[in-house]
């Protein structure tokens, strides 16, 4: 069975899958329209599956954002495939391309979808770091609504104590998904802000803490210290804390995103990204070259600004997401 048909048949199947699946192909609009023209521009231009053929698709690739070393071993992979499989006909090349965009975002890993590090019994508590405007608040927000939905009990801490205004904004989202906020004013430390959280969290009996952070990159030193001394308090106050530490990426920034990744991952043990406004870019190709620049797993990705917007990351429903148009148009009963 062709992969477009695989993901057609799993994504189109029953009413919660199909509720996924539009969620990316809505989210990824942008994406799909510039990544579908081109690679259709390319399947008309040449018949033949030859090395023009994958000179170009490398660069449609790398305008993507998939990052350079992903595409040279995409490009690789696919080459082999289209060898083993004897593929002469560029339009059956698609379905491989989209099969091997998967595979290459798995690599070894079993598991499809890497899901949060919940406790079963006790407290988590989740860090959240990345620098100003990546939309973390509105992140910590919808993923607290989330969590609460599925019955458990949040909290959130206000741990950015450095930029005006980010503890009122943390306070609003608190409101509106109706979780309480552990806070205290402007300036002040936020190790304590998070061991007032951390206590408060554990008379309540709560299941997950969400701490946000400041974002402070442009002084790395400040960030490693002030990171580290948040993360002393929580190991020393909760067995095996942090139990998530998810750093915040904004996808319209492309390679900035790959390069702040770096610098938080030289400071913290970074366990998860959540990359947002993935709806706001043309080059949604960065989640792959996240996940196989950094060996970091993609956990959540904001595909909008609604609650619901915030996705826990599928590479299947990606490539579904960016695929779809062509998916519809071919004749898949064959
Ligand atoms: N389109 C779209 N907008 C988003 C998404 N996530 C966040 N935003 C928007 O991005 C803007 C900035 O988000 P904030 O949460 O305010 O930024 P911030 O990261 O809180 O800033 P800090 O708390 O300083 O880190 C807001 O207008 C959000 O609505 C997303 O997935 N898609």
């Amino acid at each position: 069975m062709s992969f477009f048909k695989k993901l057609k048949e799993k994504f189109q199947s029953t009413e919660k899958t199909e509720q996924v699946s539009d969620k990316y192909k809505e989210g990824l609009t942008k994406t799909r329209k510039s990544f579908s023209e081109k690679i259709n521009d390319l399947v008309a231009r040449y018949r033949k599956v030859d090395e023009d053929f994958f000179e170009d698709l490398e660069e449609i690739l790398i305008s993507a954002d998939v990052g350079v070393e992903t595409v040279m071993d995409l490009i690789d992979e696919l080459q082999m495939e289209v060898k083993r499989q004897n593929i002469k006909d560029t339009n059956e090349v698609k379905s491989v391309i989209s099969e091997k965009l998967v595979e290459i975002y798995q690599g070894e890993d079993d598991e499809e979808i890497a899901t949060l590090n919940l406790q079963e019994d006790g407290l988590t508590v989740i860090l959240f770091v990345g620098v100003n405007g990546v939309g973390k608040t509105t992140t910590i927000g919808k993923l607290a609504h989330q969590l609460k939905e599925q019955g458990k009990e949040v909290l959130l801490a206000a741990g950015d104590t450095f930029r005006a205004g980010a503890i009122e904004q943390l306070n609003e989202w608190g409101k509106r998904v109706d979780v309480d906020v552990i806070k205290h004013s402007e300036g002040s430390d936020p190790a304590a802000v998070i061991f007032d959280a951390i206590q408060a969290a554990k008379s309540r009996n709560a299941d997950v803490l969400i701490c946000d952070t400041a974002g402070r990159l442009q002084n790395k030193v400040n960030l490693m210290n002030e990171l580290s001394k948040i993360k002393r308090v929580i190991e020393r106050e909760v067995p095996n804390g942090p139990h998530e530490v998810l750093l915040a990426l904004d996808a319209t920034t492309g390679q900035n995103a790959l390069s702040q990744a770096k610098t938080f991952g030289e400071a913290t043990n970074v366990t998860g990204i959540v990359l947002t406004k993935l709806d706001g870019t043309a080059k949604g190709g960065i989640v792959l070259a996240i996940r196989n620049e950094l060996g970091i797993p993609v956990k959540y990705v904001g595909l909008g600004e609604q609650m619901t917007d915030l996705q826990q990351f599928d590479p299947q429903a990606f490539v579904y997401g960016l695929f779809a148009d062509m998916m519809e148009e071919e004749n898949l009963d064959s």
